[in-house]
């Protein structure tokens, strides 16, 4: 059977994520978003929170990469924070597990190679989320078994864009010896495989795709007359 780096290199991944406050939050219908990935062609399913997590893996049988988004107090780390959350993943089944491997100090003061240690205690791959170069580096020391340029943009010294990081997508591919996932406002088809040449292993690709209130939206300003941006959540 192909392992999952097999699965999904040079393919697309699949955010489907839908928080509280957005129409389409639910497991049942992450799970048939899931599954119109699936017939459009994804490799594997990135999701947030166990009850999607379970509902994805069975709907689509698709390798799952898990997060839980979950705030503290105090805190601006949100993605997969603390061991609770993993252990909530490990649960639902989640093939690999991501986390935020920035060097910001985590709830409760776990450290990130704590929760890497934990997830390879039961057989789930970690997925570093990273916003520079230096934590894509930290994070394959402490043993993460990838990176993703998930938080490139979303912490306060990575540079804002309007598209994806291309430049952290190279350097990391670079200068690591573990895969580097292109993830972040990948808006465009015609993006994949610049990212791809760039040497991503796979790319991501969320709102774009399964967020269907901000793709009305860049639909409705056009018509309005804006330029359609996309915002971000
Ligand atoms: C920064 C953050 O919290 N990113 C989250 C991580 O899981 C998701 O909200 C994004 O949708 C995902 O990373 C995919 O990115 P995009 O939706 O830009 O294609």
């Amino acid at each position: 059977m192909a392992t999952l780096w097999e699965q999904v290199r040079g393919g697309l991944i699949v955010s489907c994520q839908a928080l509280p406050e957005e129409p389409l939050h639910g497991a049942d219908i992450m799970a048939r978003m899931a599954l119109a990935a699936k017939q459009g062609g994804a490799a594997a399913i990135r999701a947030n929170g166990a009850a999607d997590v379970r509902s994805i893996k069975e709907a689509t049988g698709l390798p799952v990469i898990g997060i839980v988004k979950r705030d503290y107090p105090g805190s601006p780390v949100y993605i997969t924070p603390t061991l609770r959350e993993v252990e909530e993943l490990l649960d639902a089944g989640a093939d690999m597990i991501a986390f935020d491997a920035t060097l910001r100090a985590r709830p409760g003061g776990c450290s990130a190679a704590e929760l890497v240690r934990r997830m390879h205690g039961s057989g789930a791959l970690a997925m570093a989320d990273v916003s520079t170069l230096e934590e894509a580096i930290e994070a394959q020391r402490i043993g993460a078994d990838c990176v993703s340029t998930t938080l490139s943009g979303y912490t306060p010294y990575s540079v804002s864009r309007t598209g994806p990081d291309y430049a952290l997508v190279e350097r990391a591919a670079q200068r690591l010896d573990v895969p580097v996932f292109a993830e972040g406002r990948v808006t465009e088809p015609s993006q994949i495989p610049a990212l791809l040449a760039r040497g991503a292993h796979a790319v991501v690709v969320g709102s774009a795709i399964t967020r269907p209130q901000l793709i009305t939206e860049r639909f409705a300003a056009a018509a309005a007359g804006g330029k359609g941006a996309i915002r971000w959540i």
